[in-house]
């Protein structure tokens, strides 16, 4: 050693030594590397995938809104604490919900990602103060539903292949066209083909969400690892929106033109064009501005998916169990051509028990805005609060076999006798909570008026058009697939036999 050192001169050393470090090491750290890998393989369980998701569980990394601090409330009587006697500390959703919200960055809300104040406030009252309103808006839309109903009873008896069909997408495409009616007017045409088009674009989007609350928390680093799933919520929610922004323009220059149907009739589009909404931030509820035509977008997306796939993932799943109890689906058609068109107790029954057993949220998410006790729990500010919609309404304390589809609980005498879906903020509300599927307190669902009317008015003309049967060597399969809603994880297919020619029969 010291004959080398004296041998070369002190710089040329160093760079030797350098050489010999650059050559020497990454050797010694490729043969540590696998040394280690070779024995981790070796100890590696056979049968577990190396997989993205274990990788970064094993680097600490967890991504998404299941990775916040979360208590999940599965007790109605705390739910109902929470939600109602508490509901100032629970108004706020947690930050990256909703499609809109996490693609623009945070930059875009609908009503249900908005945060709780005055913005919020103005969205929320438009939409029950003029397309919910019982008159203005309800009522005023009875043509619409009256035509969808038409295309639903035609579709079922067309697409009956030897009495055999597919119920979802004739469903559809009846929901479909009237929330476009309601959403856009009458006079905004929509040909069948962009029909078709915007069916299948809701749909693809819909898709994009399973598993989009990874990009809820470290959204850049998320997008990333998860580049794929990224693209896919990107472009599919552009697509939509690319489809709906014509249709909005089409009613701005309604409007422009003093179209006189705006006048009559406003569509949820015209109302949301009115509309004037107190600048974010500013702190002055007098400082208003019109909504962008992103915000508009955005509105109508939530409106149409919301507003379609919830009764749609309900009407299937009531028809699933009235093909699985002819019993029940004949006493429901007996007793809705007895109410000839007013309001039948049974009907309301059949609606009341498909909303507790088949909740199509199976839970609600909502954020504390400050430290709360929930049931004897301190749970910090920030706190996720899940609350579990599906398992309140299945709660062996309060039903009788909970899992069983027995309109007949909420019949006189019944258990779920005198239920009420509406509950407010009023704290007397909170002692009888026994299911939740619309939510409680000021963030409660605000078109569950519009969903109770949509699910009587076509359940009762279904049943009276239509005996519902199973197809022959095929069992209704009521297992469900939990996405963004609760759906049916196999499709139901019906054998249908038609009954009468129908008559609307309006609530
Ligand atoms: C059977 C049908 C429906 C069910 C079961 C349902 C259920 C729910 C639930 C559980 C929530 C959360 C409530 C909470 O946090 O307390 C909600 C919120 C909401 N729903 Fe519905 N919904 C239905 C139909 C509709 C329809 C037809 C619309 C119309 C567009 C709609 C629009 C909304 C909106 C905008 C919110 C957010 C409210 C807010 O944050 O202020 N829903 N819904």
């Amino acid at each position: 050693m010291e004959a080398i050192s004296s041998f070369l001169q002190p710089a040329t050393a160093s760079s030797f030594f350098l050489f010999l470090a650059t050559m020497i090491i990454p050797v010694v750290i490729r043969s540590i590397v696998c040394q280690i890998s070779a024995s981790i393989i070796s100890m590696w369980p056979k049968g577990i995938a190396v997989t993205r998701e274990l990788i970064l569980h094993l680097l600490g990394i967890r991504f998404g809104l299941d990775n916040e601090p979360t208590v999940v409330v599965q007790d109605n009587a705390v739910a109902a604490d929470t939600l109602l006697r508490r509901a100032d500390d629970f108004c706020d959703r947690p930050a990256g919900m909703g499609g809109t919200s996490v693609v623009s960055g945070g930059r875009l809300h609908t009503i249900t990602t908005q945060p709780y104040g005055p913005v919020w406030v103005a969205l929320r009252r438009n939409l029950t103060s003029e397309a919910f309103h019982p008159v203005r808006g309800l009522e005023r839309a009875a043509a619409h539903r009256e035509r969808a109903l038409a295309k639903l009873i035609g579709d079922i008896s067309g697409a009956a292949d030897g009495g055999v069909v597919n119920v979802q997408p004739c469903l559809y495409a009846a929901l479909l066209s009237l929330n476009m009616a309601t959403c856009f007017g009458d006079d905004v045409g929509v040909e069948s083909e962009k029909m078709e088009d915007i069916r299948e674009a809701l749909e693809e989007f819909r898709r994009s969400l399973n598993g989009y609350h990874v990009f809820s928390t470290f959204q850049t680093l998320a997008k990333l690892v998860y580049w794929g799933r990224w693209r896919k919520l990107v472009n599919s929610r552009k697509r939509v929106v690319e489809l709906f922004l014509p249709l909005i323009r089409a009613c701005k220059e309604r409007r422009r033109l003093g179209h006189p149907q705006n006048m009559k009739s406003p569509s949820y589009v015209d109302t949301l064009l009115e509309l004037n909404v107190p600048v974010a931030g500013t702190g002055h509820p007098k400082q208003r501005q019109k909504l962008s035509e992103d915000e508009v977008a955005g509105l109508v997306l939530e409106y149409m998916g919301a507003g379609t796939e919830t009764i749609v993932a309900l009407l299937e799943w009531t028809l699933a169990n009235l093909v699985v109890q002819p019993d029940v689906q004949s006493r429901l058609r007996r007793e809705t051509v007895a109410a000839g068109g007013e309001a039948c107790e049974y009907l309301r029954a059949v609606v009341m028990e498909s909303l507790r057993r088949h909740p199509p949220f199976r839970l609600m998410r909502r954020q504390m805005n400050r430290d709360t006790v929930i049931g004897n729990m301190l749970v910090a500010r920030g706190t996720v609060v899940n609350i579990a919609l599906e398992e309140i309404g299945r709660d062996s304390k309060i039903w009788t076999y909970p899992e069983k589809f027995i309109p007949e609980r909420f019949m006189p005498g019944g258990e779920g006798a005198g239920v009420r879906l509406s509950m407010g903020s009023s704290t007397a509300d909170a002692g009888k909570v026994m299911m939740m599927p619309f939510g409680a307190g000021p963030r409660k669902c605000p078109g569950m008026g519009n969903a109770i009317l949509l699910l009587e008015y076509f359940l009762r003309n279904l049943v009276t058009a239509f005996e519902w049967h199973q197809v022959d060597g095929q069992e209704v399969d009521l297992q469900p697939h939990y996405g963004f809603f609760t759906i049916m994880d196999n499709p139901l297919r019906a054998r249908v036999m038609q009954l009468t020619t129908v008559n609307a029969t309006d609530v």
